[in-house]
């Protein structure tokens, strides 16, 4: 698998710092308040993982499942909705985490579906943010590890075809990988 992957962009190393940089950030601006942290499938497993562990603070953890990205390396735009959460919103701080904003598609359908759902405030933390691919206008995150360049990445929860979710760095495939 390591052998699909022409240039490593985010070693282990750097992911690990910046995990610590952002849950002492989030620790501070959580502070006695009892996050309910939504974890975004399947992408965010990794970060979600390392992120909260950072974090020294009381919280439920939940997640929710909505794809757009239906195998190959394009965002169909269209949201679909896989597994919803089993946690009550209403009233509560919420935190979304997932790996990466890049057209802003399934963040903006998220924040939608929370803010209709009643949640008091609602932030993102994002390990990475793509903004030269940007589609939805003025889609942010609260909190971001990295501005990575407008490429398909794949390691630390990205996937193509399924596949390199598991790779704990993140790096771009080698051309001939592609099949689309
Ligand atoms: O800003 P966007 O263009 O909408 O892309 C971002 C989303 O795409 C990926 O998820 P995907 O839908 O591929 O599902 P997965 O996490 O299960 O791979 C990623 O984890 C984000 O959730
Ligand atoms: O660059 C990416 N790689 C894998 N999955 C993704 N989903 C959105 N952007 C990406």
């Amino acid at each position: 698998m390591n052998d699909d992957i022409q240039t490593i962009l985010y070693s282990e190393q750097k992911i690990q710092a910046a995990c610590q940089r952002l849950g002492q950030q989030l620790t501070q601006d959580y502070q006695g308040k009892k996050p309910l942290v939504i974890c975004v499938l399947k992408g965010a497993v990794p970060f979600t993982a390392d992120l909260i562990k950072q974090m020294d603070l009381y919280m439920d953890i939940d997640f929710i499942d909505v794809s757009s990205y239906h195998g190959g390396t394009q965002s169909s735009g269209d949201i679909q909705m896989v597994k919803d959460i089993d946690e009550d919103v209403s009233r509560r701080d919420v935190l979304l985490i997932d790996d990466i904003v890049d057209t802003g598609h399934t963040l903006a359908y998220l924040k939608e579906l929370l803010k209709q759902r009643g949640a008091a405030s609602v932030r993102v933390c994002m390990l990475m943010d793509k903004p030269e691919a940007r589609q939805v206008k003025g889609m942010q995150a609260d909190y971001v590890g990295f501005n990575v360049p407008n490429e398909f990445l794949v390691g630390y929860g990205l996937d193509y075809q399924g596949k390199y979710r598991n790779l704990p760095y993140v790096g771009i495939l080698k051309p001939e990988i592609y099949q689309d």
